[in-house]
């Protein structure tokens, strides 16, 4: 379990980056939604003990980030620009990092690391070397390098940017089948990677937790406030672009869905039931309206 106990971060040529954010994180799939700068790298970096909070702390497994050498060996951590050496194959690469957290028993070290290039696919390219490998691959020798030594909480930021559909579905479905007995915390501003799979959601803006709870919680943001129509070009234009989520060009004029306390006027709109992107689109949307702001 994760404990984040009112922490905030403030780099020195900057505002506010997180601000009092107070959450449990379970075991489980947790998804960490939020929108570009919205603090998710901060945070992650910060439970990773790679900076640290300008106050408030944090607790894993109940070892506060004051223990960085425990804490250490506790998670695995794929960061968002994750460095390979073009040069090494898989399987030194991996070699490399195990020796690198103090997996000295070369034979254990071995047996670990062909385990996991079988638990992510990539026992046929082990003996390639990394330059030839897809974005999705070596997302995925991320994912193996980050599980070496076998850490209670795997700490994942923005795993699937760059992926195309069928990779990106593949590491959902790898991250889950980890996330079995552990804390797997994933970072994305991608609602369809946190769909279905994540058993808790936490919700960041401009610093702060705007939500944590779970996928039905956050569709339920959404509700009365999503409408769907025909509407006409002029009336098209006269819509907030902000409250639009979708459009569709049909025969009979443009179809579309839009979020907002009440239909757009004139439409002929109806009401219709929120997704989970809807849910995630309102929540964001009242905090704009409410001035949510991290720079206090
Ligand atoms: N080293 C730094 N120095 C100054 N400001 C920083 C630094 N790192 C991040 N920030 C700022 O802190 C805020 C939060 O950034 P962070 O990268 O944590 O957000 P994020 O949610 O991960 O965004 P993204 O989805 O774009 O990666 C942003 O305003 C960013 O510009």
């Amino acid at each position: 379990m994760i404990q984040i106990n009112h922490l905030s971060k403030k780099y020195r040529r900057g505002g506010w980056a997180l601000n009092d954010v107070t959450l449990t994180l379970n075991e489980g799939m947790v998804g960490l939604l939020g929108p570009n700068g919205a603090g998710k790298s901060s945070l992650m970096r910060i439970l990773a003990t790679l900076t640290g909070p300008t106050s408030g702390g944090a607790t894993i497994n109940g070892i506060p980030l004051s223990r960085a050498e425990e804490i250490r060996k506790m998670i695995g951590y794929l960061p968002q620009q994750f460095q390979v050496y073009p040069g090494l194959t898989g399987s030194e690469f991996l070699d490399y990092v195990g020796a690198m957290k103090g997996m000295n028993d070369r034979k254990t070290r071995q047996a670990e690391i062909g385990r996991l290039l079988e638990e992510v696919n990539l026992q046929d390219k082990a003996g390639k070397k990394i330059r030839t490998y897809s974005g999705g691959m070596k997302r995925r020798l991320g994912i193996a390098q980050a599980l070496l030594g076998s850490p209670k909480v795997l700490i994942v930021d923005e795993p699937t940017a760059g992926l195309d559909p069928e990779e990106r579905v593949r590491f959902r479905n790898l991250l889950t089948r980890f996330s079995l007995g552990r804390v797997v915390l994933l970072s994305t501003h991608i609602v369809a990677d946190i769909e279905s799979n994540c058993r808790q959601i936490a919700v960041l803006d401009r610093g702060k937790v705007r939500m944590s709870g779970d996928l039905v919680e956050l569709q339920e943001f959404g509700r009365g406030k999503v409408w769907e129509g025909l509407v006409s070009e002029e009336q098209f234009a006269g819509l907030d672009p902000m409250s639009v989520v979708s459009t569709r060009r049909t025969e009979q004029g443009l179809q579309c869905r839009v979020i907002g306390e009440a239909p757009p006027s004139g439409s002929g709109a109806v009401q219709v039931r929120p997704t989970l992107e809807d849910g995630y689109l309102a929540l964001l949307r009242s905090g704009q309206k409410a001035g949510v702001s991290g720079d206090e």
